[in-house]
């Protein structure tokens, strides 16, 4: 599913209109009937029960009505609309008119005075009027949120500038206050629609119509949350023009991973297959202190389904790996006597990845003298795709590599939000800004796959697509799950899937698995790395 920009919902809006010659009217028109038929079906799941309505039908004579807008319980329902100046107002207006057809007693609420509403707004702003509607302004009437049993958020959509100021803000205010569910019209008002960032105040929406396509600010924290429920409703723009306009930022669905990525989700294996069919990944990683990052790494490789695995690892660290994963080959690298690496363990790694399909570095490697120079010599000594993680983003971090010589193959970096940080030269603060365009510019900029992590990962390649992934628990913040994302991913390299197929798909699969394995847990709290792999 597409997400897009405001900016590139104003384009898509204009070619709809110009273009194609599809008049405003009727676009506003969709939009605020598949709010209605939003607002219907959440007054259906909270009264849970619809009683039976009489249809009319005889035997050998039926005829059906239009369900999406009917609602038994109507009565006892109350809306106010809060009614902006723009056409997000003027969705609300038409979404209005739909709910007072079912039988719902409907309020409109102007934010502005009534007269100041211009075009396609205006004149919904008329048909509600000559319908009868009922319609008080903020400020000058009086108002008893109290009276209503829900409210749609009509207020401010993709034309909104800055924080919601006078009378919006008021409004925002009193609904979040009431207590009573909030239906958004496009985005949550006060939402950035594309940074995902919320101003003060912002509403807090059970359920957000979102018109035509998923905007950015949606699938961004900390909008993402203020959102709740979302609904993506198409109101007659074509996709077709997404594809011209060249967008290529998707929510990660399987229909993504099939048909855009083309990786098969089922994960079939070839009757005649063996160990080798699969792939062979080299890791290099693990101290004595951070030993376990290594070994969750390589099992989670294994689990993701490759033929082998060889853990690089220090020599003094050997003793006490052996036998911890029987299905692991190790190979040891030499290494300081404290168990740590040195920079001339570059070589035996470039010597063992040679005989691998993807090499993997950083997972509990740490830091050591001279450890730009190693990682610059498996940077442009390695023939096989790169995944660096850890460590080695921190090394990264610290030099400009875009001087390095360049790579036959893709290099996959998974930083969290604090190596980001260093990578990008910026605070964590400015990474969780606007994730999505920061990975977008990064990737572009120095030619890698990047994989931010965090909630809602952001999968970017080098070409300018992204993938915004949405599976996953809060419970997986815990130490460890990057080392087995790394090892995810790098197994799926070892399979033949691209560098953007193995981030995408590992991403999603990950985050799958930390969903099963947190329910198997019960108490979310008490998940460990560990069974994010055993969920796989
Ligand atoms: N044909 C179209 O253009 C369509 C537009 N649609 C709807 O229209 C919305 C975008 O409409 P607009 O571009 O008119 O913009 P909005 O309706 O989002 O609001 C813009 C108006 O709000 C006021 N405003 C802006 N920032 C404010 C702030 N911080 N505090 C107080 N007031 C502020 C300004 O008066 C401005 O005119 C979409 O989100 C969607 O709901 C949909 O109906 C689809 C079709
Ligand atoms: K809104």
């Amino acid at each position: 599913m597409y997400v897009v920009t405001a900016e590139q919902m104003r384009q898509l809006d204009r070619e709809t209109i110009e273009g194609l010659g599809i008049p405003a009217i009727a676009l506003m028109e969709n939009a605020g009937r598949a709010i209605a038929e939003e607002i219907i079906a959440l007054c259906k799941r909270q009264e849970k029960v619809e009683p039976a309505a009489w249809n009319g039908s005889r035997e050998g004579f039926h005829v059906s009505g239009d369900a999406a807008l009917t609602l038994g319980t109507a009565a006892a329902e109350r809306w106010l609309v809060l009614v902006g100046k723009g056409n997000n107002g003027g969705d609300g207006l038409v979404a209005a008119r739909h709910l007072s057809e079912a039988g719902i007693a409907v309020t409109l609420v102007y934010a502005v005075p009534p007269e100041s509403l211009t075009g396609e707004a205006a004149l919904q702003r008329d048909a509600a009027a000559a319908m009868g509607l009922s319609a008080v302004v903020y400020g000058r009437d009086r108002l008893d949120i109290a009276a209503y049993s829900g409210i749609l958020d009509a207020l401010l959509g993709t034309g909104a500038a800055g924080a919601p100021r006078g009378t919006y803000a008021e409004l925002i205010a009193a609904a979040n206050s009431s207590g009573k569910p909030i239906v958004s019209a496009d985005i949550p008002s006060g939402l950035d629609a594309d940074t995902g960032q919320t101003h003060e105040p912002c509403i807090h929406a059970s359920v957000t119509v979102c018109l035509a396509f998923l905007k950015r600010g949606l699938l961004q924290y900390p909008g993402a949350g203020a959102a709740g429920h979302i609904v993506v409703r198409s109101i007659g723009i074509p996709s077709a023009l997404v594809r011209k306009q060249g967008s290529a930022v998707y929510w990660l669905t399987p229909a993504v991973l099939r048909d855009v990525l083309n990786v098969d989700t089922s994960r079939q294996r070839s009757p005649e297959g063996h160990k080798g069919t699969y792939g062979h990944v080299l890791l290099a990683g693990g101290t004595l202190r951070m030993s376990g990052a290594g070994l969750l790494a390589s099992r989670a490789a294994l689990r993701a389904g490759c033929g082998l695995v060889t853990w690089a690892l220090p020599r003094r660290l050997l003793p006490y790996a052996i036998g911890s994963v029987p299905e692991l080959m190790l190979a040891e690298v030499g290494g300081e006597e404290d168990g740590s690496w040195n920079k001339d363990t570059a070589v035996e790694v470039l010597k063992l990845s040679a005989e691998r399909d993807v090499t993997a570095a950083g997972p509990g490697l740490g830091r050591f003298a001279g450890d730009t120079e190693w990682l610059r010599s498996i940077w442009e000594g390695t023939d096989c795709p790169l995944v660096l993680d850890a460590d080695a983003l921190n090394i990264l971090a610290e030099t400009d590599y875009r001087i390095w010589t360049s790579r036959r193959h893709p290099v996959i970096l998974t930083p969290h939000p604090g190596e980001m940080a260093r990578l990008a030269g910026i605070s964590t603060v400015e990474v969780q800004r606007n994730r999505i365009q920061l990975a977008l510019d990064y990737a572009r900029e120095y030619s890698v796959t990047l994989v931010l992590k965090g909630a809602h990962t952001v999968i970017a390649t080098p070409e300018g697509q992204a993938f915004i992934n949405t599976t996953g628990s809060p419970a997986m913040g815990t130490g460890g799950a990057g080392d087995v994302l790394t090892g995810m991913i790098s197994g799926l390299l070892a399979q033949g899937l691209n560098a953007t197929q193995a981030a995408a798909f590992g991403v999603y699969l990950h985050g799958l698995a930390g969903e099963r394995a947190s329910h198997q847990r019960q108490d979310p709290s008490a998940l460990m790395a560990g069974d994010i792999i055993e969920a796989l």
